[in-house]
């Protein structure tokens, strides 16, 4: 059990500084496996953002490293150049508010600003 830890947030810093935007979520992108993670993955998806997908659930020492690595009790889990943003309530907030386009721009992320006024549009 123990042993694992190590392995796990060796492999979550690689992966975070790796790739610009992560998702460690239940299931893929193409399927995920809960709605909370597929929520985060359309919007990543439908927004055009490049994004690496991790899922926990192939793999129990991830399931649980992310969540001690960020302190953040459950999946899915956004990261931004390295850095933890959210989950599901948080990203969907962030999505909303506009928030979410002015981390991505200050972070020098590419994403369709049009597909994500459709969001708000279709959620007002
Ligand atoms: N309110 C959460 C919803 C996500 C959530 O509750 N995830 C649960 C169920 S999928 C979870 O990860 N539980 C711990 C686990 O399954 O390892 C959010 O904003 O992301
Ligand atoms: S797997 Fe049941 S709520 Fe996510």
């Amino acid at each position: 059990m123990t042993t694992d830890t190590p392995t796990a947030e060796a492999q979550i810093k690689d992966t975070v500084a790796q790739n610009d935007v992560v998702l460690f979520m239940k299931g893929t992108k193409e399927m995920p496996q809960c709605g909370f993670s597929s929520r985060v993955a359309g919007v990543l998806n439908f927004m055009g953002v490049d994004f690496k997908d991790v899922n926990v659930l192939a793999d129990e020492g991830l399931r649980q490293g992310i969540k001690d690595y960020s302190d953040w009790p459950t999946i899915p889990q956004l990261y931004v150049k390295g850095e933890f943003v959210g989950g599901c309530d948080i990203i969907t907030e962030m999505t909303l508010s506009g928030e979410l386009d002015d981390l991505l721009d200050d972070k020098k992320i590419a994403f369709d600003k049009a597909k994500a006024d459709q969001i708000r549009q279709s959620n007002a």
